[in-house]
């Protein structure tokens, strides 16, 4: 059994795309060099990849943001924080977009059809380019960790909410069982959620050069049309799941469901608070 419309979308842009006379550069810078099609991970062999080095890091973002939440904290002068802050935002920008790229052009390059792309057979196993770029995806989300410390070094202790370090913590280990797992459809999820960083560390780069982007309730609102897309993702991977021989990593896309669930229901919250009429006329 197939599904409707999606297939044919995927294909036709796939034969668009390959066509190209820059995707060939593309493809040898980010799917063909030897470090990236040679990709393996191996649980406890590739750097950062075992379950105490994730266990540890998490205990101490937690740890480390609870303590310097309460301790008095040596004041950076604002120019230094703004220049960390700046260099950290377009280093997010670069590499969420450098990621986004090279998952999409491995996407193209690897994926045979649209039903691979969704549910990846059972006992895949995690090596070659779309699981570089999770990997990388992963290790990122240990850098978004910096975003908490600009937070307590900037002294705005209403922004270090629970959504806020909730999300953090939990996004590194989701991108690790995704990896771990070779959960299907997450190159799909990958491909959004850097798409979104994108635009989220653009509006953040701004604010730290002073200007104050009109535009932030379009990132929120971006934030939540993808979680509302990785349902629609989930509905076709329980499809072909059901439909067929089962797929990769079923389990592990369970957790990261209700995952996406919480996060929905925060950002909705966020959403409320910031941008409903009430507050905008207080
Ligand atoms: C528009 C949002 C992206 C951000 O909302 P905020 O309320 O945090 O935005 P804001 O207008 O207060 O942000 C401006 C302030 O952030 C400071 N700032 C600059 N760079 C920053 C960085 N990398 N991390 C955190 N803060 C930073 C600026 O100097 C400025 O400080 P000053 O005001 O002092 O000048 C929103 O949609 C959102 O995500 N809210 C949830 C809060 C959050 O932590 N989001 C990020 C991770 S969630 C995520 O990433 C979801 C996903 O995966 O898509």
């Amino acid at each position: 059994m197939e599904i409707p419309f999606f297939p044919t979308l995927f294909s036709t842009v796939r034969s668009l795309v390959v066509r190209q006379p820059f995707f060939p550069t593309l493809e040898d810078w980010l799917v063909n060099h030897p470090k990236i099609l040679g990709f393996s991970w191996n649980n406890g062999h590739t750097p950062a990849s075992s379950q105490r080095f994730l266990a540890l890091t998490v205990l101490c973002y937690i740890s480390f943001t609870f303590i310097l939440s309460q301790v008095s904290r040596p004041s950076l002068a604002r120019p230094v924080l703004k220049s960390i802050s700046a260099l950290h935002n377009l280093f997010l920008v670069t590499l969420s977009f450098i990621m986004a790229l090279g998952c999409l052009v491995s996407i193209f390059s690897q994926v045979p059809n649209f039903r691979t792309l969704v549910c990846f057979p059972k006992r895949t196993s995690p090596s070659g380019p779309l699981f570089f770029w999770g990997y990388i995806f992963y290790l990122s989300k240990i850098v978004e960790f910096m975003d908490t410390l600009l937070i307590i070094l900037g002294n705005s202790m209403k922004r270090l909410s629970f959504l806020h370090v909730y999300h953090h913590s939990m996004v590194v280990i989701m991108s690790y069982v995704c990896v771990n797992s070779a959960q299907s459809s997450f190159s799909m999820v990958l491909v959004t959620n850097c798409t979104v960083h994108v635009v989220m560390y653009a509006y953040y780069l701004m604010c730290t050069l002073g200007v104050r982007p009109k535009w932030k309730k379009m990132v929120t609102d971006f934030q939540l049309v993808q979680f509302w897309s990785s349902f629609l993702i989930m509905a076709m991977l329980a499809f072909y799941h059901f439909t067929g021989s089962g797929c990769s990593g079923i389990l592990s896309w369970c957790f990261n469901a209700a995952f996406i669930v919480s996060l929905l229901f925060l950002f909705s919250d966020f959403h409320a608070k910031n941008y409903s009429p009430k507050v905008k006329n207080a």
